[in-house]
């Protein structure tokens, strides 16, 4: 019986996904041609590792196409609805450090909480003629942290895969949410992050797919996952 273990093909998360997996006795070196998304292992009898995007292996673990996945925490939850219910953080990794936050221009001196920010969106059609617009990739964790968390009903999603940061100075967007690590994007597009508006502290994490146990040696993929640390804060 084969299990599936799928990491980044690419960016930030690659090469420390391979050493977590080095660390845990699994070598995964890459195929000869290093565009190639082959790879072969040692240390993992039966255990394939396949290379795929960080949002590709969120997608993969909620449809159970593959066993386990290193990705970070934010693109599991963006991705998947109920993440208790679809899989399991087995480990987290200590790498991929960034937060989801909400940020607004420097110049909202007033705007300093969710809850300014709430006022500031419900007299926002009345003042602008159009409501808060708010520019992001996280659809979900936004509409959750701002509708279900902080109660804010009047604003609009505008969908942004690039670039963030600098759609408030572009005026095609009002706030914003995104990743942040370093804070120096934000600070060079003269956003502040609201005192509560951290929606998510993300790392990279092993996710365990419980939708695969159906067609999984489930003791093989347990003892996989006793390989790896349990999954602390
Ligand atoms: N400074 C950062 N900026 C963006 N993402 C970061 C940062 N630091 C860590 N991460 C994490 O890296 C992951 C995204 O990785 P990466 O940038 O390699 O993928 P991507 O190219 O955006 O994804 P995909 O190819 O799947 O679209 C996310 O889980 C994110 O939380
Ligand atoms: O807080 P900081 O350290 O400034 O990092 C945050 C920025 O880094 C990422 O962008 P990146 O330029 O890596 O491109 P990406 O959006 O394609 O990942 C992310 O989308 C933020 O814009």
């Amino acid at each position: 019986m084969t299990l599936t273990l799928a990491i980044p093909s690419k960016g930030r998360l690659k090469d420390k996904a391979v050493a977590a997996l080095a660390g845990a006795g699994i070598h995964v070196a890459s195929a000869e041609d290093s565009r190639s998304y082959r790879t072969s292992v040692t240390g993992a009898p039966g255990l394939e590792v396949l290379l795929l995007s960080a949002s590709e292996i969120a997608r993969e673990l909620r449809d159970g196409a593959i066993d386990f996945g290193i990705t970070g925490e934010d693109l599991i939850r963006e991705t998947i609805a109920e993440p208790e219910q679809v899989v399991e953080t087995v480990s987290r990794l200590g790498f991929g450090h960034a937060d989801v936050v909400v940020a607004v221009p420097d110049a909202w001196v007033d705007v300093e909480t969710m809850e300014d920010l709430n006022d500031v969106a419900g007299g926002y059609r009345a003042r602008h003629g159009r409501r808060l617009r708010v520019a992001t990739k996280y659809w979900r964790l936004t509409q959750s942290f701002f509708t279900r968390r902080n109660g804010i009903q009047s604003y609009r999603i505008v969908e942004s895969l690039g670039a963030t940061e600098g759609t408030p100075a572009a005026g095609s967007a009002d706030v914003i949410v995104d990743i942040t690590s370093t804070g120096s994007t934000l600070t060079a597009n003269h956003l502040k992050i609201l005192s509560d508006g951290v929606i998510l502290r993300s790392q990279a994490c092993l996710i365990r797919s419980l939708v695969a146990r159906d067609r999984q040696d489930v003791a093989e993929a347990d003892a996989l996952a006793a390989r790896f640390g349990s999954a602390p804060d």
